[in-house]
């Protein structure tokens, strides 16, 4: 596994045959997203079933997508947190973001951008729909190989069928001094997987022994995270990092990511497989979106899960 700057970078391109379920490459790219979500709880893959191509016309939407006028990008709205518009936060005054709920699902979109154009946007939403799929095909094969590696496979589906996911896409202005100033704060991702794309620098990723590490963007490759409900899923042996985003530099930056998350009123409880003496119960079975609404109403806490269904 090739580890630059801290960061683990895995090639699912290298051969079509390593994507075969059982496949000799297979179960290297496994071992490889094992040790990678184990140690970093991130890692950066090569895919080149999203084509550079793709990635530079959704930058062409996003960009005409955010000079929009506020009062059309705050026409998105939604009841789940973190899925609809985010924007002027005073702790993070550079940070500009919307969802898009089940984006891989073409009237999803559709909705989306008719709400936000006269006339819809045809054209963008199609880049951004094509996007959504191809990343949560993505998404698929590595949670596929996590449970893989978990010994757990036998959960696969139920896992993905007792899933959802939003698409966010984020802007953040260029600071308005020489000085570098934080774009978005340290966190941990509340959901299951996210899959990042950012268009130039930014992304710091913090490592288990406590040292930040930029996370460079390089064609080709996209940026996965472990998010806490599959860090509690798997009975802790799945690491989910914080990251933050520092801006730098006179270039307004952009991101998007898939995060894939539990259903609306889906409870993460941890397979029995996975608890033994040597693991014991981290955490008792919750329901995610009560957790991510309690997460929202204490932000000051450092470790809300554990408080909120900690088991020991
Ligand atoms: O914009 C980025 O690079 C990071 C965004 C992020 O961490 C998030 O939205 O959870
Ligand atoms: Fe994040």
């Amino acid at each position: 596994m090739d580890v630059e700057r801290g960061i683990p970078c895995i090639d699912f391109s290298r051969d079509p045959t390593d994507l075969v379920e059982g496949s000799d490459g297979w179960k290297n790219l496994c071992d490889q997203v094992r040790e990678a979500c184990e140690n970093y709880g991130c890692f950066q893959v090569v895919y080149d079933q999203v084509p550079v191509k793709l990635h530079e016309e959704l930058l062409v939407g996003l960009k005409e997508l955010f000079d929009l006028p506020d009062e059309t990008k705050e026409k998105n709205v939604s009841s789940k947190p973190y899925h609809g518009y985010i924007g002027k936060a005073k702790e993070v005054p550079l940070y500009e973001s919307l969802g898009v709920h089940n984006a891989p699902n073409l009237d999803q979109v559709e909705a989306f951008t008719n709400l936000m154009w006269p006339n819809g946007n045809p054209a963008f939403c199609q880049t951004l729909n094509s996007m959504a799929k191809r990343i949560q095909e993505l998404e698929g094969i590595v949670r596929k190989m996590i449970l893989q590696n978990l010994g757990v496979k036998n959960y696969y589906d139920s896992h993905i069928e007792n899933s959802d996911s939003v698409f966010r896409v984020m802007k953040y202005k260029a600071p308005r001094s020489d000085d570098s100033a934080v774009g978005l704060l340290a966190h941990v991702d509340k959901n299951i997987l996210t899959i990042l794309y950012q268009d130039i620098q930014g992304l710091e990723l913090l490592s288990k022994e406590g040292q930040w590490f930029r996370v460079l963007p390089k064609a080709g490759t996209l940026t996965v995270f472990a998010g806490e409900a599959l860090m509690a899923w798997s009975n802790g042996r799945i690491h989910a990092a914080k990251h933050r985003v520092i801006m730098q530099g006179r270039k307004d930056r952009y991101s998007y990511a898939f995060f894939s998350t539990p259903k609306g009123g889906a409870v993460v409880e941890i397979p029995k497989e996975l608890v033994d003496n040597e693991h014991p119960l981290l955490f008792r079975p919750f329901n995610y979106l009560d957790f991510l609404r309690y997460f929202q109403a204490n932000l000051h806490l450092d470790n809300p899960l554990e408080i909120y269904a900690g088991a020991v």
